[in-house]
């Protein structure tokens, strides 16, 4: 399941470019401003993590980026392309376990993308969709329902299901935050298997410090609401850190110094 489709970014432009995106709500009551001016770039095979507090808008950037809700200011290109709606070049797997249609099996649940989108020929569905539940180690499971699989494993399905598509950016919104801690540490490791065999390029969102470290190629660092941007950081190093080490630690702090400290610092 090597990606094949043949981006046309060069190793010097961003796959995704946000820029200057402010987003808002439009309530009955007020208009609530999710993110001011946000600004950043991904590249290919980045493992770009948004991290903040609560509130702080990363769902939402998320949503905009997944073509789901408009900048009211500043624009998000994909390829050098504006984003203006939703597109199966951009998969995202959500953090609710009930995702999947409980009434298709495995299979059929990774399936049901590809034909709704016309995406690959019919006749290649079902390989790769075979493939793909055989790299999340499912492959025993492609005729069960999602009742009977665990959280985990229905969070693989959701994975495979996006990476199946082979989407351009695989948008990830805290994807193991219902999980129990063991269960999560285990999607970590796996996650990063996964990403050294395919080589995707992902935005995973999440608020523990610890998760950003350990998955992300860079980190962006949000202030609390309205979010925006304190710090980008490189945290390629950490990657399958056993969380003990040393240098671990202390970015560990410095990340939790400008989190509560707001501090600015410098990109990094
Ligand atoms: N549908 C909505 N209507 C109005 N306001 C919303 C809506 N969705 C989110 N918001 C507001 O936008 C802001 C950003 O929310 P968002 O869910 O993006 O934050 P987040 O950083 O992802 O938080 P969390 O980590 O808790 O999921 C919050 O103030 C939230 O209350």
């Amino acid at each position: 399941m090597q990606q094949t489709n043949g981006r046309n970014t060069s190793a010097s432009e961003p796959l995704l470019a946000v820029d200057g995106v402010t987003l808002q709500y439009a309530t009955r009551q007020q208009i609530v401003t999710a993110t001011h001016r946000v600004s950043f770039d991904m590249y290919e095979h980045d493992r770009f993590v948004l991290l903040g507090p609560s509130g702080c808008g990363k769902s939402t950037l998320l949503k905009s980026i997944g073509g789901f809700l408009s900048p009211v200011e500043g624009e998000i290109r994909l390829e050098g392309q504006r984003i203006a709606r939703p597109g199966p070049d951009r998969m995202i797997v959500f953090q609710e376990f009930d995702q999947l249609l409980p009434w298709q099996t495995v299979l059929q649940n990774v399936v049901f993308p590809m034909r709704t989108a016309g995406r690959f020929a019919r006749g290649e569905w079902e390989d790769r969709a075979r493939a793909a539940i055989a790299k999340v180690g499912l492959g025993k499971f492609v005729d069960a329902y999602p009742h009977t699989l665990s959280g985990g494993m229905k969070q693989r399905v959701a994975i495979a299901r996006a990476l199946a598509m082979e989407p351009a950016v695989l948008l990830m919104d805290e994807p193991f935050a219902a999980l129990d801690a063991l269960t999560r540490r285990r999607m970590q490791e796996e996650l990063l298997d996964l990403w050294a065999e395919i080589r995707f390029s992902m935005i995973f969102v999440t608020h523990s410090i610890e998760e950003a470290i350990l998955l992300a190629s860079r980190i962006v660092v949000m202030t609390p609401h309205p979010g925006q941007i304190i710090a980008e950081l490189d945290a390629t190093r950490f990657a399958h850190d056993q969380s003990g080490s040393d240098e671990f630690v202390s970015f560990h702090k410095q990340i939790n110094g400008m989190l509560f400290g707001q501090q600015k610092v410098a990109n990094g």
